[in-house]
Parts: C-alpha cells; sequence; structure tokens
C-alpha cells in the first residue's frame, strides 16, 4: 500500500502508528501540498492511502481503520463510535483550535472551553479501561493519539492537563510508549517539535467549528450525547475548565421562528431610498453619524482607517439597512502646523498639498468602498463663517480668555516658530541638533525657549523670545454645562469604555482653560481685533470641520445641527482623539449657547498595531491606504480583517499569519464554501430553482438558532460592537454548512422520492440562509454582499435587517449563476507581503555625524504605541505651559510643586511608552551634560 502524504502532516501520524503496529508495510510518498496524486480529482487532501492500484482511501480514519482490520477485524461498535466522535466533534474544535495556536500562537479561548470539556468525557470513558475499546488496542486509539498528539505533547502542550485528566494521562503514556507510535512520531514530527505541524496544518482547509460560542452557555449540567451516553459528574473544576453546553431551543423561540419563516415578510420594512440631501424626519430616528478627520497632510494607514472611517461606513451601513434616518459625514482635517511643514517638504503651498492630498484620500476611501454621505474638507468659507461665528457666541457670552505666553519670534521670516520649525543644543546634553520640543540625543523632551544657540529651521536665523497674547476657551467656567451632559449621555447614550474613562479622568484632574489660538498662517482667522494675525488651533477648528461639511452637503445644515432633540449624533474616532470630542467640543458647542446638537454617543477604538510594532510613514513600515490595492487582494478581505481584529477593548495587530488563517478558514472554508456549495447544488440538482420547504423538527430548531445569531448581532450592531456581529455572521454560515453536512442533501437527491423533496427542503433553506447572510455582510463586505445577490437574483426588498429570519426566496425563484466566492491565500503570498511592508528597521537615534549613541527606544525595550507618544506629548506640553504659566505668575510655591510634580509623572509615562527610562526623562538618571 501507498501513503501520500505532505511533510509534517497531522493526519499520517495515526496512521503510520497503525500500520507499525499492524506490521503493515506502507510505502510512503511525500508529496507537495495541492500535488496531484488521484487522476480523477481536481483536488483532494493528504494524506491519501492507495490500497491497491488506482484504489484510494482519502478518510484518515477509515484508513487507519482499514490497515487496522487487515491485521484482525474490529467488530466493536465502539471503534466506529470513537472514530465517529473524532471527526465530528473533536476535529471541529480541535483543528482551528491547533490551526491558532500552532499558526499564530494565539489560542482560541472559546474552542479551549469547548476541547476541555470534549477531554473531560473521553477521560470519563476511559475510566477502568486500558483503551479505547474492551477489545484492546484499535484504530481508535490511534486515532485520537495521533489527532490529540500536538495538545498533550510537545511545544503547544496545553498546561496541567495531565492532573486534570489522569485517565487520559495512563491511556496516552502507554499509547507514546508503543514502539510502533514512536516511529510515527520520528518519521512525522522533525525532531520532535510540533511546530513542524504548521506548515501542513495552515495549507489545509480548517474543519468548520462548532456554532459560536456567544451561544453555547455555561453550565454545570452537560448535554448528554446520544451516541456516547457520556454522563459527566458535576465536580469541583479550575474556572477555565467549565463545563458548556448549547443552550436548548425552548417552545416559545420554535414558534416565534415558524411564524416569523411563514408570515413575518409582510411585517419586514421595506428598504429605504436614499436620497440627497438627507435631512432628518419628524418621527424617525434620526442619526447623525460622524468619523473623525483624517490629517490631510499624511497618507492614512490600515489603523486611521479602521480607527475611524471604516467603523463609521459599517454602523452608517447597518443603520441605513435597519430603516433609520442616517447621514455620514467625514473629510480632511486640512489646517495647522502639519500642513505647513509638509508644504515646505515638498516645496507646495498649503493649499497645493490640502488640494494634492485630499484626492489621495478620496481614492483611499472610495477603493476602500466607504460610502460617505459626503467626504468635504475644512479649508472652506464655510469652515470659517462657522467657526468665527462660534467664536463670537461664545466670546461675546465671556467663555473666552486673553492670556500671554512665551514664543520664540523669528524676525527674518517675520513668524512666532513653533517647535518643529526649531532647532538648536540640547539645554540638557549639549547636543547640537536638538529638536524644538525633544532631544535625539538624550531623548528628553524641551521647551523650544530653553534651545541653546535656537535655530529657525526655515531661514537659520536665531530667533528670540517674545511674549505673545493668546485666547483661552474657559473650560472650567463651562464644566458644570459639560457635566450635566455627560451626566445625561453616559446614561442614555453608547459610550466605549475608553472613551467614558478618558473623559472622565479629565474631568477628575479638573478641566484648564484651553489655548484655542496659534501663531500661524495656515488656518481659521481669529477674527478678533488685535488676534487677526492668528489661526484658530487645530483642535478648536477641526471638530467645527463636521458642521461646515455638512454646510457643504447641504445648506439645510441647521436641521442636523441645531437640532438637539431630535437629532442622534455619534462621533466615531481613535483613542487619541476622545478628549477633544468629549470634553472641548461639547463645551465650544454648550458654550455657543446657539442649540447646537452636541454629542450623544461616542464609538472610540484603542490602537491597531502593525505585526508586532506600530505603522510607521517614515520607515515605511505597515500597510497604509494606497498600497494595500497593491496585494491584489480585494478591498473586502481587508475590511473584513480589519473588522475581525477591530481594537474594541485594547490594542490589536495587524497580522498577515493570520489575515491568512482567517481569510482561509473563516471567508474560505466557511462563508464561501457554504453559500457556494447550497447554489451550486441548487443550479446542478434543480435547475436553480427553491423548491417546497416542508420543514422538519430540526429545521425549525436551526431556524430558531439562526434567530438567535441574528438578534445578538443587532444588539452587538446597537451598541456599535462590530468586531462580535461579524462572528455572529460566521456562526449562521456554520450552523447553514452543518445542516448541510448533517442532512446530505447530495446523498437524498439520488434516493426516492421522498428522499429528493427532502433534498429541496434542505437546499432551498440553506440557499435562503445565503441569502440571509448576503444581508448581514453587507455592512462589512459590501461587494461580496453584491456579488452573493447578484448570484442568487436577490429580490430588492431583502435588503432589511429584521430580527427574525423571514423567507425571502420562495418556492419557484430561480437563482442566477453560482461561482466562488472567496480565494485561498497562499503561504508563499503572505511572506511576500511580509517582506513588501516590512519597511526599515527603527533606527538608531540621530547623533553627531559619525558618533553612534546607544537605542534607548522603541528598538531595544519593544513596541512604541506611536499614538499614546502623541497623546502624552500633548499631555506634557499642555502641563508644561500650566508650569510656566504659574511660574510666570509667580504662584505659590506649593502650587507650583503640585504642577511640576504631575508634570513629572506625565513625563515619566512619556518616557515609559517611549520604551525610554523613565528616571533618565526626568532628571533621575546619572547626568552626563551639564545645563547651561
Ligand atoms: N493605530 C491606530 N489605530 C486606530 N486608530 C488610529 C490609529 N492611529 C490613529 N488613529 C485614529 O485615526 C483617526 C485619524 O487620525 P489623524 O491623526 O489622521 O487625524 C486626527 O487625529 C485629527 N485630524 C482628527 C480631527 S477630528 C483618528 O481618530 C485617530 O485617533
Amino acid at each position: 500500500m501507498k501513503l501520500y502524504t505532505d511533510k509534517g502532516n497531522l493526519n499520517t501520524l495515526k496512521l503510520l502508528g497503525v500500520a507499525e503496529e499492524s506490521g503493515i508495510n506502507l510505502e510512503v510518498i511525500e508529496k507537495k501540498h495541492g500535488e496531484k496524486v488521484v487522476p480523477y480529482l481536481s483536488a483532494h487532501l493528504f494524506p491519501v492511502l492507495e490500497v491497491y492500484p488506482g484504489k484510494f482511501l482519502f478518510s484518515p480514519n477509515s484508513a487507519t481503520r482499514y490497515i487496522s482490520n487487515k491485521k484482525a477485524e474490529e467488530t466493536d461498535t465502539d471503534v466506529d463510535r470513537w472514530l465517529e466522535w473524532e471527526s465530528s466533534q473533536l476535529q471541529p474544535v480541535l483543528y482551528p483550535y491547533l490551526v491558532n495556536v500552532i499558526g499564530s500562537g494565539k489560542p482560541e479561548t472559546g474552542l479551549l472551553i469547548h476541547i476541555q470539556t470534549l477531554l473531560k468525557s473521553l477521560n470519563g470513558e476511559l475510566k477502568g479501561k486500558k483503551f479505547l475499546s474492551e477489545i484492546g488496542l484499535t484504530a481508535a486509539d490511534f486515532v485520537l493519539w495521533g489527532a490529540l498528539y500536538p495538545l498533550l505533547a510537545g511545544k503547544f502542550v496545553l498546561k496541567g492537563w495531565e492532573s486534570l485528566y489522569p485517565k487520559i494521562k495512563t491511556w496516552f503514556n502507554t499509547m507514546c510508549d508503543l514502539p510502533s507510535c514512536q516511529k510515527a512520531v520520528t518519521l512525522v514530527i522533525t525532531n520532535g517539535d510540533t511546530a513542524s505541524l504548521k506548515e501542513s496544518l495552515l495549507s489545509q482547509p480548517v474543519p468548520l467549528p462548532l456554532p459560536h460560542l456567544k451561544n453555547i452557555e455555561k453550565t454545570e449540567k452537560v448535554k448528554v450525547d446520544d451516541k456516547l451516553k457520556v454522563k459527566v459528574e458535576k465536580a469541583a473544576e479550575p474556572e477555565e475548565i467549565q463545563v458548556i453546553s448549547q443552550k436548548a431551543v425552548t417552545k416559545e423561540e420554535l414558534t416565534a421562528a415558524v411564524n416569523a419563516w411563514n408570515f413575518g415578510k409582510s411585517k419586514c420594512p421595506k428598504p429605504q431610498q436614499r436620497k440627497h440631501p438627507i435631512l432628518p424626519k419628524e418621527g424617525q430616528r434620526n442619526i447623525l453619524i460622524t468619523s473623525a478627520l483624517p490629517y490631510v497632510n499624511n497618507v492614512p494607514h490600515l489603523g486611521n482607517i479602521i480607527g475611524c472611517l471604516l467603523s463609521a461606513d459599517v454602523f452608517s451601513r447597518y443603520c441605513r439597512l435597519r430603516g433609520y434616518n442616517c447621514l455620514y459625514i467625514c473629510g480632511t482635517d486640512e489646517y495647522g502646523t502639519a500642513t505647513e511643514t509638509k508644504a515646505i517638504e515638498e516645496k507646495l503651498t498649503p493649499q497645493q498639498i490640502c488640494d494634492k492630498y485630499n484626492k489621495l484620500h478620496t481614492e483611499i476611501y472610495d477603493w476602500f468602498n466607504i460610502d460617505c454621505d459626503y467626504f468635504g474638507r475644512t479649508t472652506t468659507k464655510e469652515q470659517t463663517s462657522i467657526a468665527q461665528d462660534i467664536f463670537w457666541k461664545l466670546y461675546n457670552q465671556g467663555y473666552i480668555l486673553k492670556d500671554s505666553i512665551d514664543q520664540l519670534h523669528c524676525t527674518a521670516c517675520d513668524r512666532f516658530l513653533a517647535d518643529r520649525f526649531v532647532e538648536g543644543t540640547c539645554p540638557l546634553c549639549a547636543y547640537e541638533d536638538a529638536r524644538g520640543d525633544q532631544c535625539d540625543k538624550c531623548g528628553k523632551l524641551i521647551n523650544a525657549v530653553d534651545l541653546c544657540n535656537p535655530k529657525c529651521k526655515l531661514c537659520k536665523a536665531t530667533p528670540v523670545i517674545k511674549s505673545t497674547q493668546h485666547l483661552f476657551l474657559d473650560l472650567p467656567k463651562l464644566e458644570p454645562q459639560l457635566q450635566k451632559h455627560l451626566d445625561k449621555v453616559f446614561k442614555s447614550g453608547t459610550w466605549t469604555n475608553n472613551a467614558k474613562v478618558i473623559t472622565s479622568s479629565w474631568i477628575r484632574d479638573g478641566l484648564k482653560p484651553r489655548c484655542i489660538s496659534r501663531d500661524l498662517k495656515w488656518g481659521t482667522q481669529v477674527p478678533l481685533s488685535g488676534y487677526t494675525d492668528k489661526v484658530f488651533y487645530v483642535w478648536f477648528d477641526a471638530p467645527i470641520g463636521y458642521i461646515s461639511i455638512t454646510a457643504n452637503y447641504t445648506d439645510q445644515w441647521e436641521k442636523w445641527w441645531k437640532n438637539p432633540d431630535k437629532v442622534d449624533m455619534y462621533n466615531f474616532l481613535g483613542k487619541d482623539n476622545v478628549p477633544f470630542h468629549s470634553v472641548i467640543f461639547p463645551c465650544t458647542m454648550l458654550g455657543a449657547n446657539d442649540n447646537y446638537t452636541v454629542v450623544k454617543h461616542m464609538i472610540a477604538t484603542e490602537y491597531l498595531n502593525y505585526e508586532d510594532g506600530k505603522f510607521s510613514k517614515s520607515r515605511g513600515t505597515g500597510v497604509f491606504g494606497n498600497q494595500a490595492k497593491d496585494t491584489g487582494l480585494p478591498a473586502d478581505i481587508f475590511r473584513f480583517y480589519l473588522l475581525y481584529v477591530r481594537p474594541e477593548s485594547q490594542d490589536s495587530s495587524f497580522s498577515w499569519d493570520d489575515f491568512l488563517l482567517k481569510n482561509n478558514s473563516e471567508l474560505l472554508n466557511n462563508l464561501g464554501n457554504f453559500i457556494n456549495r447550497g447554489l451550486k447544488f441548487l443550479s446542478d440538482n434543480f435547475g436553480g430553482v427553491i423548491q417546497e420547504m416542508n420543514l422538519r423538527d430540526e429545521d425549525k430548531e436551526l431556524l430558531a438558532l439562526i434567530n438567535r445569531e441574528l438578534q445578538t448581532y443587532i444588539d452587538n450592531m446597537e451598541q456599535a460592537i462590530l468586531r462580535d456581529s461579524i462572528r455572529n455572521i460566521m456562526s449562521i454560515s456554520r450552523l447553514g454548512n452543518q445542516f448541510m453536512q448533517s442532512n446530505k442533501p447530495w446523498v437524498l437527491v439520488k434516493g426516492s422520492a421522498e428522499d429528493k423533496s427532502r433534498s429541496g427542503t434542505v437546499v432551498s433553506l440553506a440557499v435562503n440562509i445565503a441569502n440571509l447572510l448576503s444581508v448581514l455582510l453587507q455592512p462589512y463586505m459590501p461587494e461580496t454582499s453584491q456579488t452573493i445577490q447578484r448570484q442568487l437574483n436577490t429580490p430588492s426588498d431583502s435588503n432589511v435587517v429584521y430580527r427574525e429570519f423571514v423567507c425571502h426566496l420562495p418556492p419557484g425563484h430561480k437563482i442566477g449563476k453560482p461561482s466562488p466566492l472567496f480565494q485561498k491565500i497562499e503561504a508563499c503570498k503572505i511572506e511576500e507581503f511580509k517582506k513588501m511592508f516590512a519597511g526599515q528597521p527603527a533606527p538608531e537615534t540621530k547623533a553627531k555625524k559619525g558618533e553612534k549613541t546607544a537605542v534607548s527606544g522603541p528598538a531595544a525595550n519593544g513596541p512604541v504605541n506611536n499614538a499614546e507618544v502623541e497623546r502624552l506629548t500633548d499631555e506634557v506640553t499642555k502641563q508644561g505651559l500650566v508650569v510656566r504659566d504659574l511660574k510666570s505668575k509667580k504662584a505659590e510655591k506649593s502650587v507650583i510643586d503640585s504642577e511640576v510634580a504631575k508634570l513629572l509623572d506625565l513625563k515619566k509615562s512619556l518616557a515609559l511608552a517611549q520604551g525610554q527610562n523613565p528616571q533618565e526623562a526626568v532628571g533621575g538618571g546619572k547626568k552626563k551634560g551639564k545645563k547651561k
């Protein structure tokens, strides 16, 4: 007999073990994954056993049994029972688990909990037995031993399993001690390292896991498996070994599901027509959605995209499917020093930079299928008039303060210099090329006015310190109004935890007047006499951009923006933007006292990192918006993955290995497989026509289970928990796959008339599930949804999200032409992408010509969270201003000391975030340089 296998194939372990034990000589022929062995099959999986020339066995368990029977017929039904248990219960959870843990080092807890339940059953069954069957060592032992090997031995071993499952331990050790098993391990697992199974594992389709664990309730009772008759005793267990079972469908759920299926369509709302301009409507849920306005001077990376635009896009698409009256506004944030700097760098005017990059941003978001109702920009006359009007309203009501600040002024350029326009000698370590805000050599933060030999970066002249008058928003005076508003919306609205925590910490620390003017040219001009040479600070200006962009969309903008009782505003943004949206902008709106609509819901993400580090434009690390298409992968696949790993409760990472895994397992094997299989079967066997569906009890149960997922999908979406809703979609697809698998319509179709009719019911129900999936998928993967709907010939009234699964494709409906939806991503392609987007390694800090300094930053101490560094830098600068202000006013020493202490704390946090020694950053380390 010949055994064809790829290298390191886990299933080959059981086959080689049993063959050795049975004394069967197998000729092992190593093949590459995808290589063809069987002439009449276009694709098959390894291992393949050629029992005699031209006759093949493709199921590893059947092949194991076949070999074992060669030695002696195994008549015990227990053997079949265990073989089936392995393939139908264990594999669907064990394989995805192994793929995750060996493939990307990330075990999935949900799967693990399920595996543990199965191990517990197995342990119970082994009580008083040496092997699984009473008749002794059989194929069942080899099948289970082979499958469990990477979980119970080697690098990825499940910690503590021996003490939890003592019977398994005895059995497994007995198996491992068999010379046959030892030989199999030597042949399959290179150097005993189970990591050598990775390549083969990743190249196989992953068996379909059980329905999503959302629907699996933790309970002390275990559903008794009919076949196994396993009875698990209630025992005190460690927390992670909780026993779980699927919550049984109730009678009420069943009745509701059947009613909805039969009669629900008439109750479904009709899909909305999208007619511009969209304005609030009486008696409707009017939702105003904003996405943070990305800076125009940068190409957005995938973190920016998931942090604001893509998340807001998914939510607004969902709102439309629910029939809410929603308007989604975004655009580019165009003013500020960064734009001026970029203009100098590219030898263009700031306006030219804005035009160039606004076009680039627009193209990127178009490629990603971001469907804003209007994508505008902040450099418009509407921005000027609205921002100035708001300013006057604040000014006239006494919410604007005046104060002076010391700043460097370049007489030659006739301008005050922002920090990034100054360089000089570091006052702390005497490094000559220090920047205006930080020294690249000692890494410490500096105030530009403290630099020795300061130079204007633009003309190299020496600037002078000049006191300049600025305008401040009186946040302390506005605090009571803000607090009242927050008390209300924290209760009634949807605020992500980080949005609440960041906002509360700002308020807890006490609000301070916030400077809203800058000595710059590129910005909205301050209209107040004596200040007209200044512009508004970008963070005062940018959120007002939401209003002016709406004003560019429709001259009836006030219907959205001066309608606080009838409009629900959702802000989508990354965590660093929170204080500006939850404190400063609401204070601005409330202080203007002009009936402005103020934020009710704030949906802030954490950060998305790239692989093990961060996105970096300067080093070219990570995928930037304009590069995603260079991979040749469709935008929908990026959308899917970004939403799958959306950083909701903590920072997450874009990982190419995981990208491959999610594409090949979730999209290709689960979703794509289910939809294509159903549609193709209906086309090939029923002329593509939906058949009469005579529902059996199990079908009704399926409807009820789908309704559970659907309702959880809606509940998650309503709270903008976008990451979980995508899992509900995958769970519905999994339910559909299992339904097809257990009913086998392809067998039924060849049987009696009754069987054929059952086959028609099964596939027609499955195709209706595919139709439901096409709608639920729309917010996430709009193009794929459209493709599925073209193939299904979906009636347009299907396009609503309703709380119950209704039959939208009735008997007689004819579908279109099916074709596969997703492509497999090969591991070699992923390696290519990894190289393509790796960028340059983190540079050593810049030093004097020829001099090398030690890297004390990110490269040395692990990944740096860029945005956190930016946020802390801003905090340090802010606090620095407070300290300086107090000192210049000769405030009480104790007051100054307390503010200095806060500043030092912030500096330490910043140093930590930058991967530096916090003590050194605040001058606690050994001093080398001498302060002048
Ligand atoms: N790594 C990241 N992960 C998630 N979200 C992120 C990440 N980095 C930034 N962001 C968010 O992206 C948007 C846009 O950021 P940008 O710096 O271009 O613009 C601004 O912050 C302001 N122009 C916004 C004015 S309203 C933002 O929400 C970041 O938090």
